[in-house]
């Protein structure tokens, strides 16, 4: 599967835990993320990622593109509700195509512990 990982600044420190917990799920499948977020994985874990644009330069958009021509199958972007962000607009239209084209989208760690505990299942069938 193409993945996308992407954490707003107060959620980097959860996805990088996300993805070391679950690095054994993660490695067998191909890994995208926006600037920083895959910068900050890569430096503690052993997971290659295909990094984007940073989020407000064009990230976010980057992987919608990928989500409408088809070649992205699941997104966890661990957003901070708390915080306002420049580019709302991108996020906001990530989200909205990821429900377009019915891609399952994990907005807080919560869901994406379900999405990767269910992919840590199916890999092992
Ligand atoms: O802003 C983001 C998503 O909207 C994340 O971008 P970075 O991973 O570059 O910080």
């Amino acid at each position: 599967m193409n993945i996308a990982l992407i954490a707003h600044d107060k959620k980097k420190k959860a996805i990088v835990q996300l993805a070391q917990t679950y690095e054994h799920v993660l490695n067998v499948h191909t890994l995208y993320a926006t600037g920083t977020t895959g910068t900050r994985i890569m430096e503690k874990t052993g997971l290659s990622i295909h990094r984007f644009k940073s989020g407000p330069l064009g990230g976010d958009q980057q992987i919608g593109a990928r989500i409408s021509e088809g070649t992205m199958d699941m997104v966890i972007f661990l957003r901070d509700p708390l915080t306002a962000q420049p580019h709302e607009p991108d996020v906001n239209a990530l989200i909205r195509l990821s429900d377009v084209y019915e891609i399952p989208l994990a907005t807080n760690a919560s869901t994406a512990v379900l999405l990767l505990k269910e992919l840590e299942n199916i890999s092992e069938i």
